[in-house]
């Protein structure tokens, strides 16, 4: 695969049920990306490193994921202009709130876009990231719309109740 554009970081292997969903949506999409563990807290000189060498290495967007004091997200953001794309994970007492909570409140200044809790803010915080590419990508737009028209018809064809 080419260089990656868009970088998916999390800051444990245990986030990889949920991020996976990210990475997943960027290959459908055959976006060239990366992915990997970095944490704030357990690899903080990782972390400024790759902060620090993402826009020069061509990353578009980052899309970190992190569970209960997640302050991956923030200080990605705190160290590029790369814009980041946060994804609160799913957390085993307080089930995410605690996650979600950590990465929306970013002080006026240093921007962290938010997505869902789980499964569904990854694959959102992939098409996002892939929406931004498609702004300069003709064919990419063109993928984007068809896999909106897929979605739409798999909608409309939808039986109630639904089948087991
Ligand atoms: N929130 C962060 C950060 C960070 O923000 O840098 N690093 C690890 N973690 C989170 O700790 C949780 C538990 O991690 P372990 O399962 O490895 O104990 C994970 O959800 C991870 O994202």
């Amino acid at each position: 695969m080419s260089q990656p554009v868009v970088g998916v970081v999390m800051g444990s292997n245990s986030d990889w049920p949920v991020m996976c969903k990210a990475v997943e949506m960027l290959e459908a999409f055959d976006i060239p990306h990366e992915y990997q563990v970095v944490s704030a807290h357990r690899t903080p000189d990782l972390l400024f490193e790759y902060a620090e060498t993402a826009q020069d290495r061509g990353l578009k967007t980052i899309i970190a994921g992190a569970g209960g004091a997640a302050h991956l997200p923030g200080m990605l953001a705190a160290k590029t202009i790369v814009p980041v794309l946060g994804v609160p994970a799913v957390s085993k007492y307080l089930k995410g709130v605690d996650s979600l909570h950590s990465i929306v409140q970013m002080p006026k200044g240093i921007p962290v876009a938010t997505f869902a809790i789980g499964e569904a803010g990854a694959a959102n915080a992939a098409l996002f990231a892939i929406a931004m590419l498609a702004n300069n990508d003709p064919a990419l737009a063109k993928k984007l719309q068809d896999f909106r028209e897929t979605q739409r018809q798999a909608a409309l064809n939808m039986k109630l109740p639904p089948e087991a």
